[in-house]
């Protein structure tokens, strides 16, 4: 199958291309050209691309898709009391087909606005992987693993179970991570197990890092550290990609200790502003040359996983932690969502730019609306005025998911009848 997407404003995200009018085709599952005419072929399947943007599909660095179940239904509180009291009973309670349409539920938000690849951490990932399979999305997929009971090795059987099974399955579309969940869930040494086995399979690592203050302070208590040098003694950053979650709690020395590391930090902005944890220091991290990408969490915390919405905030964050508009201009926050999440996944010889022979992940988003009028800069409206629902088309792998806002892979109808009946038994009486 080919696709030609014809007179669009292409924004590659390479650092040398400005926008410019232009045709993309894509043939198979990559990008075969980028021009600014080209023949249409016969087999091709035309994509009207005037008044639209074509850019790299957003790329959602953290995420546990099945939480789109929780959205709503425990709001501000504590991270601490929203975990222990609402999310973990409510989770006991999720078997794996809730946990099946809780990832369907966050793929089709994710499709509808603008985002193509994902990486996820939770319980029951075969499902999740089903989800992803059947509706064409991409990601990488964590089993999350809480270390504070003997459990039998069960949850890790599971994570290398996980690992060995979908890595590299539904055309590739799927790839691994193993995840031990946070420094305050995970003992030293079962965390140093998974580090060793991430590094003999080279498979990267998915952890949650200095979310909370109380976090610092309880990993001070425990081990006289922050939870940043607590990762480093245990040999984290040694050789490993890690792909560390929040980082919103660290001090200089901690961002000097992750300098050099392979992966990053996926910076949440909307879930930390909501659960009052505190602001990332993002800009200092990009300065020193830590690789930073954008994630949503999961929508029990953030209540959206509209990637946009995270932009406006990271920016607007940033700006208002230093009084200074100039930080994180338009341009640096889009390439955080695209080419940073991409290198956070692993991905970024693949994904997070438009390149001749990279994968078919793209979005066109329409500016034939009020408030993306008139266009002086288009990463501007990209930035700042752009959301979740003016994305009109999105294809993954070169598989057309979303077409002039109709989802194509998943049906809508039957999603909300399975959620609301397994959303409504999940948090009775909790
Ligand atoms: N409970 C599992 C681990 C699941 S991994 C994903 C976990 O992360 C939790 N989670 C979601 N958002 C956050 C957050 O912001 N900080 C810490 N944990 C979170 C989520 O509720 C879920 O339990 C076990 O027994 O091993
Ligand atoms: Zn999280």
């Amino acid at each position: 199958m080919s696709i030609l997407i014809q007179q669009a404003t292409i924004l590659t995200m390479k650092d040398t291309d400005a926008p410019f009018t232009g045709d993309i085709r894509v043939e198979g599952d990559r990008i075969t050209q980028i021009a600014e005419h080209i023949l249409p072929q016969p087999q091709d399947e035309i994509i009207d691309g005037r008044n639209k943007v074509a850019m790299p599909g957003l790329i959602n660095a953290h995420q546990h898709t099945p939480m789109s179940l929780l959205r709503g239904f425990s709001d501000d509180l504590k991270l601490m009391d929203w975990l222990e009291r609402k999310m973990l009973p409510a989770e006991a309670r999720m078997n794996p087909e809730d946990i099946y349409w809780g990832a369907k539920l966050s793929i089709a938000e994710m499709i509808r606005s603008g985002t193509t690849a994902f990486a996820d951490m939770y319980i029951h990932m075969n499902e999740i992987a089903e989800a992803v399979k059947q509706t064409g999305m991409r990601a990488s997929l964590t089993r999350g693993m809480v270390f504070l009971e003997d459990d039998g090795g069960r949850r890790l059987q599971e994570a290398i179970d996980l690992v060995e099974r979908w890595s590299g399955a539904a055309e590739g579309r799927i790839t691994t991570m193993y995840g031990p969940h946070s420094p305050y869930t995970c003992p030293v040494e079962p965390l140093r197990e998974v580090i060793a086995l991430a590094v003999t399979e080279d498979i990267p690592l998915h952890i949650h890092l200095a979310e909370t203050k109380e976090e610092v302070m309880k990993i001070r208590e425990r081990y006289g550290m922050t939870p940043t040098e607590y990762l480093e003694e245990a040999g984290m950053f040694e050789q490993a990609h890690v792909l560390l979650a929040h980082g919103v709690h660290l001090n200089r020395r901690d961002i000097g200790r992750l300098k050099g590391m392979r992966g990053g930090v996926a910076h949440n902005p909307v879930s930390n502003l909501k659960l009052g944890c505190g602001i990332a220091p993002i800009t200092e991290m990009l300065a020193q040359g830590i690789n930073v990408g954008i994630g949503t969490d999961g929508a029990g915390s953030a209540t959206t996983v509209d990637m946009f919405e995270e932009i406006k905030a990271a920016t607007w964050l940033q700006k208002l932690d230093y009084g200074d508009p100039t930080r994180l201009p338009a341009k640096d926050v889009l390439s955080m969502a695209t080419r940073g999440s991409a290198s956070l996944l692993g991905l970024q010889n693949e994904v997070g730019i438009l390149e001749v022979g990279h994968k078919a992940d793209l979005i066109l988003i329409d500016l034939a609306k009020p408030h993306l009028q008139p266009v002086h800069e288009v990463e501007s409206l990209l930035a700042y005025s752009v959301n979740g629902a003016d994305v009109d088309t999105t294809i993954v792998n070169g598989q057309i998911l979303m077409r002039g806002r109709k989802l194509l892979t998943i049906d809508e109808d039957e999603l909300y009848r399975e959620v609301k009946v397994r959303a409504k038994r999940i948090v009775e009486g909790i």
